[in-house]
């Protein structure tokens, strides 16, 4: 099967300072894959290269085969971005927001028609944010956002969806919510590259994983690829793997629960010290 994304030699960076160098990945139709690493390790750079939102240094970006010009927008990938990056001030509502989307795929004609206003009830109702659609954006909770901005992705009916963070700000249900959606996606056809950095969720919801730091350290199905020592070189840190059946688990290690414990709770430290001595 050809990739439906090919990124060769990629390298990016900003002032005189490197992120990541001479980098190598594809991606297949119809993959659901998530891109785990620490923060400022360079995810969102690698997908803002992808969406032509800054310009490579060196190295190429295949999409379907055809070559993306360089700091060029490709038609038929969308975006969600990190929430923590909108400006929830901008005076919209929800479906404007969606219909973003619309334009962005014309291109060419800056208002919406019906068909495009149905298409954005249509998403904003699939994706379970249809009761919000008249309401200002920045009034809608951290999970009804991301929604809106998948419906905003997806108006466009892309080959592919890029997520930074999906999972970042919201509690645990929300986010196993979103994770069941974009895997009902995917089992949709939808090919989808998201990132995180919670182990966990990405262990349980997803099929493929990329660890990344600076650079791919491995990557393949999370049991195969979350061992202690690819998860120790990509995040820094002392981590334990535990299995059950055919699902994994990954906590902190020890001696980094040791030191987050210090740094976090001296006091309690203190007082279970005193007591146990
Ligand atoms: N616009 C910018 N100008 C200068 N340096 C930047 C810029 N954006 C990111 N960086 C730096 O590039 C490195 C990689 O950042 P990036 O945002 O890609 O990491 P990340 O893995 O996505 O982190 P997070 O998970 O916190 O979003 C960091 O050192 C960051 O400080």
């Amino acid at each position: 099967m050809e990739p439906i994304l090919e990124i060769k030699n990629l390298t990016c960076g900003y002032q005189q300072e490197p992120v990541f160098t001479k980098i190598n990945l594809k991606l297949y139709p119809g993959q659901l894959s998530g891109l785990v690493g620490p923060s400022g390790s360079g995810k969102s750079t690698l997908m803002k290269a992808i969406l032509g939102l800054i310009r490579p240094w060196g190295g190429e970006i295949w999409f379907r085969g055809k070559k993306l010009n360089p700091g060029v927008a490709p038609l038929k990938v969308g975006y969600v971005p990190q929430v923590e990056t909108v400006d929830w001030n901008f005076p919209v509502t929800a479906e404007e927001v969606v219909m973003m989307g619309r334009y962005q795929r014309k291109q060419l004609l800056p208002w919406a028609s019906s068909s495009d206003r149905a298409a954005a009830k249509r998403l904003l109702s699939r994706l379970g944010v249809a009761n919000v659609a008249h309401q200002p954006i920045g009034e809608l909770s951290g999970g009804q956002q991301q929604r809106v901005f998948l419906a905003r992705a997806l108006v466009g009916q892309p080959d592919i969806v890029i997520l930074d963070e999906p999972t970042s700000s919201s509690d645990l249900h929300v986010q196993h919510e979103l994770l069941h959606l974009l895997a009902d996606l995917n089992q949709e056809g939808l090919t989808i590259l998201l990132s995180t950095h919670d182990l966990n969720s990405v262990a349980t919801h997803l099929p493929w994983v990329v660890c990344f730091n600076h650079g791919i350290i491995s990557q393949g199905q999370p049991i195969d690829v979350f061992t202690p020592a690819t998860l120790e070189q990509t995040f820094g840190a002392e981590m334990v793997v535990f299995h059950q059946e055919d699902r994994i688990l990954i906590a902190s290690g020890m001696t980094t629960l040791r030191h987050q414990m210090k740094r976090n709770l001296p006091h309690i430290l203190h007082k279970s010290k005193a007591v146990s001595d």
